[in-house]
């Protein structure tokens, strides 16, 4: 599904991903995991097609980033904020217009399994912060996409909103999608992964398999992510 070649990105002289490569297979879910300024999101926006590169490669689904891959990448980031005089309403319509993929229904089921009790006429600047990273998420996630970019779901919430954004994931992303989550709070996303991918400084630190690696080191992800990022 995903496939990074000797992937360098540069901001003028400083080098926010260095020489990566790695394969995903299709249906996987994958943490990538790494400190803050690592060069998650940097990852995240090129592969979206957002960041424009020219050291190495990448493919999704055999194609490199471009106008039909963006029809079924579905980038969820605290950058794509949903603009405060939008209703829930408005913000519907914007994504049936503007993708494809998206699906009506399923955003209305995800909203009701999560008990976002609000009405479709109330602005975004009613709702708390953790109200709307929800509707956010719902938003990514309604999209009939073949690969979702998670990049931090969890920041800023509460533990409570935490396990909700876990389980919707967890409850409405089909089987055959492949998941790419961003984050450092491992702890959380820990029984979601089949795959982690450490990376510091721009640089890929490994790529494994979640059982394996905790059978190899009998102990949790987080555990063995905080040793390789010493
Ligand atoms: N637009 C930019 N211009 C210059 N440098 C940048 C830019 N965006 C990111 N960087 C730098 O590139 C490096 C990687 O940043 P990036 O945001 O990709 O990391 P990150 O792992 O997502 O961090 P965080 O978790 O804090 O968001 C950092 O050193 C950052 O300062």
């Amino acid at each position: 599904m995903l496939d990074i070649k000797k992937l360098s990105i540069s901001y003028g002289k400083h080098k926010a991903l260095d020489d990566i490569t790695f394969h995903i297979d299709k249906g996987e879910v994958v943490g990538l995991l790494g400190p803050s300024g690592s060069g998650k999101t940097t990852f995240m926006n090129t592969v979206a097609g957002l960041i424009p590169y020219n050291h190495g490669e990448v493919l999704i689904d055999g194609l490199n980033p471009n106008e039909k891959t963006k029809g079924y990448v579905s980038l969820l980031t605290e950058n794509n904020a949903i603009p405060k005089w939008m209703s829930v309403e408005d913000i519907r319509s914007f994504y049936i217009d503007m993708y494809d993929d998206f699906n009506e229904n399923k955003f209305d089921s995800i909203l009701q399994d999560i008990n976002i009790d609000i009405p479709y006429s109330e602005k975004i600047k009613n709702l708390s912060r953790g109200m709307t990273q929800l509707l956010r998420l719902s938003l990514s996630i309604a999209r009939e996409a073949k690969l979702y970019l998670f990049d931090e779901p969890l920041g800023g919430m509460d533990t409570l909103v935490r396990e909700q954004v876990i389980d919707t994931i967890i409850n409405n992303i089909d089987d055959n999608s492949t998941i790419i989550i961003a984050t450092h709070l491992i702890q959380e996303v820990e029984k979601l992964l089949d795959k982690v991918i450490f990376i510091k400084k721009g640089q890929m630190l490994g790529i494994h398999d979640c059982e394996d690696l905790r059978f190899q080191k009998s102990q949790s992800i987080e555990k063995t992510f905080k040793e390789v990022m010493k």
